[in-house]
């Protein structure tokens, strides 16, 4: 398979190390420099570029007639309108925050000890993610999905950066040099604590679930999730 790499940063080498060891071929490396893209030899875009641009990215892919995969975090508030774009122009789409076959796990996981954690009183819950120094967004994709999770299954209505009111789930920051992705779902009461976390070691856990998904959507057609690829939740 042909890939395009839309965005050859840190993500981008890391995936098409594993593309390579898995037999595919990459048929585009665009950085910010990229004047235009050529699709011509592409079987399938992987978008890990910046905020900014993501859409217009995932959108000159869907143009093209390319499914495109994007891992790019911090532009979801264009999100519905970018799956219109791909339904009225017949093209197939998938958007993971993180595309680790841990993490994927870990979201139903989480959701499963929300519901559990909606039946008892007492508890607060509290997300903490830490990341390296370079990232662009916060809080990440992930821990808004973990977020989204619990909202889904509890009383709380909403995420927060700040002091969280009694309907939102507080969400901590941490920048640190070199952390790759650690997510923690921690539920205190005066009595005890129960917590959650996922610790990635490397960026190849994201690199290889993003390669995956890549495969697994070659020649379909719509919106997919990770979900989809690994036939879960
Ligand atoms: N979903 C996941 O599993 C997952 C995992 C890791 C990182 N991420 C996200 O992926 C994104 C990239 O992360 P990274 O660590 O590789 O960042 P990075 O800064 O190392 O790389 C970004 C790349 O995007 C390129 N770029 C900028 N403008 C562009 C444009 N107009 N067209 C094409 N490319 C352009 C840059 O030149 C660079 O090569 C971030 O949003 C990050 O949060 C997601
Ligand atoms: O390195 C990053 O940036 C990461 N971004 C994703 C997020 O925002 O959740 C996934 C983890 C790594």
């Amino acid at each position: 398979m042909n890939i395009a790499l839309l965005g050859y940063g840190r993500m981008g080498k890391s995936i098409e190390a594993i593309a390579l060891d898995r037999n595919h071929n990459i048929s585009l490396k665009a950085t910010s420099s990229t004047k235009s893209f050529d699709f011509s030899k592409t079987d399938v875009a992987i978008d890990f570029s910046i905020p900014s641009t993501a859409v217009s990215n995932i959108k000159s892919a869907i143009d093209a007639g390319v499914p495109v995969i994007s891992g790019t975090t911090g532009w979801l508030e264009h999100y519905n309108d970018v799956i219109e774009y791909c339904k009225s122009n017949n093209g197939t789409f998938l958007y993971a925050s993180n595309f680790s076959l841990g993490v994927n796990i870990f979201f139903e996981i989480n959701k499963q000890l929300s519901r559990l954690m909606a039946k008892v009183e007492g508890y607060n819950t509290e997300i903490e993610e830490i990341h390296h120094t370079q990232k662009l967004d916060a809080p990440s994709g992930t821990a808004i999905t973990l977020a989204e999770g619990i909202i889904e299954n509890t009383e709380y209505k909403s995420w927060t950066l700040d002091n969280p009111k009694s309907n939102e789930i507080r969400i901590e920051a941490k920048r640190i040099p070199e952390v790759p992705g650690t997510h923690e779902i921690t539920y205190n009461s005066e009595i005890d604590s129960i917590s959650i976390k996922h610790t990635a070691h490397s960026r190849q856990g994201f690199a290889l679930g993003a390669v995956i998904a890549a495969e697994w959507i070659k020649d379909k057609k719509g919106i997919f999730s990770m979900k989809d690829v690994l036939n879960i939740g």
